[in-house]
């Protein structure tokens, strides 16, 4: 009965209001920071092809749980790839109530972000943007990667990215997710007051320096691994080798020595 009056009056008989919008912004605060803090695991995860196939295949190898099952279960990075799914799609829901729904609502916008001219309100306007063009963008990976999560690897991850064209949808996702990510994180920081300490203006101005360095950072990262995915991708193309399985360096020494030790080739 009070939903009831609350939803005609929007006040119940006491003249209280529902906490569920607070609760709802602390949720999205929440999914948020997981999403950023998450990504920035993500992106280190993926650079390790910057350092070696045979890195990236080890790293691999250990999200599959190769440390208590010996090749390794993709099932596990499934089941990651779910959960992450699932706080990406609740957040994205909770996004929904801050996006303008008409033109009317996006006209006003617009005309208060121009009138009050302050860097925060226009940093809005990209986190509205990022966020709707993931909607899409990252639906894509997210699904591709969790129905195939034993294709990951340095062969099968670079075969997708140029022979299954996911580069280009890679190049924007890179771009949307690092700008998104960052200035969310500075949101939060700003909105729930963490590091204001004596002097809040002074330590804004830090954390948007702070900001800036990080998108940089991961954005020359991000574009370096995808560059690396991209080049063992053509090689492969141009080997006639796309969809083989990489065999680590370590097996294929093994392989040479046992067959040389017994005669066969070396
Ligand atoms: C479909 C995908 C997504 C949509 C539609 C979306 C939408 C939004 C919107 C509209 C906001 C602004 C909320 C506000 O001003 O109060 C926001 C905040 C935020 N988003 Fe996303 N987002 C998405 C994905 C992501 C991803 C993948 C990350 C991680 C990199 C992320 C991290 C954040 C953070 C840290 C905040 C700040 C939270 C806050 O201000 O309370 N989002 N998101
Ligand atoms: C558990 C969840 C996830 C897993 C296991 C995962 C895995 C991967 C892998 C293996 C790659 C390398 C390319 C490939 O194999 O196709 C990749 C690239 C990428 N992922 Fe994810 N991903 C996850 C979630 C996300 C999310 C939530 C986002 C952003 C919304 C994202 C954005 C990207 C981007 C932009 C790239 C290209 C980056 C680059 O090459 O530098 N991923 N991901």
């Amino acid at each position: 009965m009070s939903d009831l009056i609350e939803g005609y009056l929007g006040k119940t008989e006491e003249g209280k209001k529902s906490r569920l919008p607070a609760k709802l912004d602390f949720m999205q605060s929440f999914t948020g920071g997981f999403l950023a803090l998450f990504m920035w695991g993500h992106m280190l995860f993926v650079s390790s092809i910057l350092i070696s196939k045979d890195f990236m295949y080890t790293i691999t190898k250990f999200f599959e749980g190769s440390f208590i099952f010996n090749e390794g279960q993709p099932i596990i990075v499934s089941i990651i790839a779910f959960i992450v799914f699932v706080i990406f799609i609740v957040h994205a829901a909770l996004g929904m109530r801050k996006l303008p729904s008409n033109f009317k609502q996006y006209q006003v916008m617009k005309a208060h972000s121009k009138s009050m001219n302050h860097d925060d309100t226009k940093l809005w306007f990209i986190q509205a943007f990022t966020g709707f063009a993931m909607f899409f963008m990252g639906s894509i990976h997210l699904y591709i990667i969790m129905t195939h999560a034993d294709a990951i690897g340095p062969n099968a991850s670079s075969d997708r990215v140029w022979s299954e064209y996911m580069w280009p949808l890679y190049i924007l996702l890179l771009l949307a997710v690092e700008f998104h990510g960052t200035i969310g994180l500075y949101r939060l920081c700003v909105k729930w007051g963490w590091f204001d300490g004596e002097n809040p203006k002074a330590t804004r101005k830090t954390l948007k320096k702070i900001k800036w360095a990080l998108t940089v950072f991961f954005l020359v990262l991000g574009f370096a691994s995808l560059a690396a995915y991209m080049k063992i991708g053509m090689e492969n193309a141009a080997n006639g080798t796309v969809g083989q399985k990489y065999t680590p360096t370590a097996c294929v020494i093994e392989y040479k020595i046992t067959n040389k030790s017994v005669g066969g080739i070396a």
